[in-house]
């Protein structure tokens, strides 16, 4: 599925920050979204999950403007996680929260009971099924507010810094699993900071700066430019800080 953004523009009532993207579009795959604290990202992020709805300008999916969509429609097509997983928790189990999107898209009792079961065992959290998300790690919580958006399987899945707070094994198992997604030809964008990770593991990027697209494309093509890195305020990755620091020649990256 395609998210596509034309001329928009958006400002929060009564203040200067304005995001503008003429043009954008979102193509099956994995991208992540970077740029400098307070670019716009989460904003954008919003904008593209129908949350926020007052702005000029189209945002379409598959030529359907998002705008026209039901709440059951959209929530069928496009899964969001929050950077705060707290945010989207109110259910009484980690199994009932899985199973809390399920119920309102109505999917049948046993298709439910078996993706609640494939989903924990996908995020590693079979063992906490029964506990209440908010006793659980900040790590398994991401890792549960990840769970949600898998279970109803949506084509865009939208995720807000989901490796924050992630040891390595969890970071792996999620990009895993991004990977697995996008592979299947689900549309995933990735909210993060760590250029690093973004290197490794993200073939496309939407490089935001003070509320505009400053750069969308792929990867490689925006490491390369070590200038841009640099005025879009991001570190560029350890290997290539390490190289340019020794003289010798900087990595090729190949995503
Ligand atoms: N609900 C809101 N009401 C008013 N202003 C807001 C609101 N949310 C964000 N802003 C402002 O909009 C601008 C962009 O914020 P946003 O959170 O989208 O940036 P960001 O790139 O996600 O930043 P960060 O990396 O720090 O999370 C900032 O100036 C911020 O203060």
């Amino acid at each position: 599925m395609q998210l596509k953004i034309h001329n928009l523009r958006f400002s929060y009532p009564q203040q200067q920050f304005t995001v503008k993207a003429d043009h954008l579009d979102l193509q099956p795959g994995l991208t992540a979204m970077i740029g400098e604290n307070g670019a716009g990202k989460s904003t954008l992020f919003k904008l593209l999950g129908g949350l926020v709805t007052t702005h000029q300008g189209k945002i379409t999916v598959d030529q359907q403007p998002l705008k026209d969509f039901l709440k059951t429609e959209r929530a069928r097509k496009i899964g969001l996680a929050f950077q705060d997983p707290d945010d989207q928790f109110f259910n009484s189990s980690v199994k009932k929260e899985v199973e809390w999107e399920l119920r309102q898209l109505k999917v049948p009792a046993k298709k439910q009971s078996e993706t609640v079961t494939a989903v924990l065992k996908e995020t590693n959290l079979s063992q906490q099924a029964q506990q209440n998300p908010y006793d659980l790690s900040l790590s398994d919580r991401k890792l549960l507010s990840i769970a949600t958006v898998l279970a109803p399987n949506p084509q865009i899945a939208l995720f807000d810094e989901p490796m924050i707070a992630l040891d390595w094994p969890s970071q792996q198992l999620v990009s895993h699993i991004f990977t697995k997604l996008a592979k299947r030809g689900h549309t995933i964008l990735v909210i993060s900071h760590n250029l690093d990770w973004v290197a490794q593991n993200v073939p496309q990027v939407i490089v935001m700066g003070r509320g505009k697209v400053i750069f969308a494309g792929k990867t490689r093509d925006f490491l390369h430019q070590p200038t841009l890195v640099k005025k879009s305020n991001l570190l560029l990755p350890k290997v290539t800080r390490l190289t340019m620091a020794l003289g010798i020649n900087p990595p090729q990256y190949r995503l």
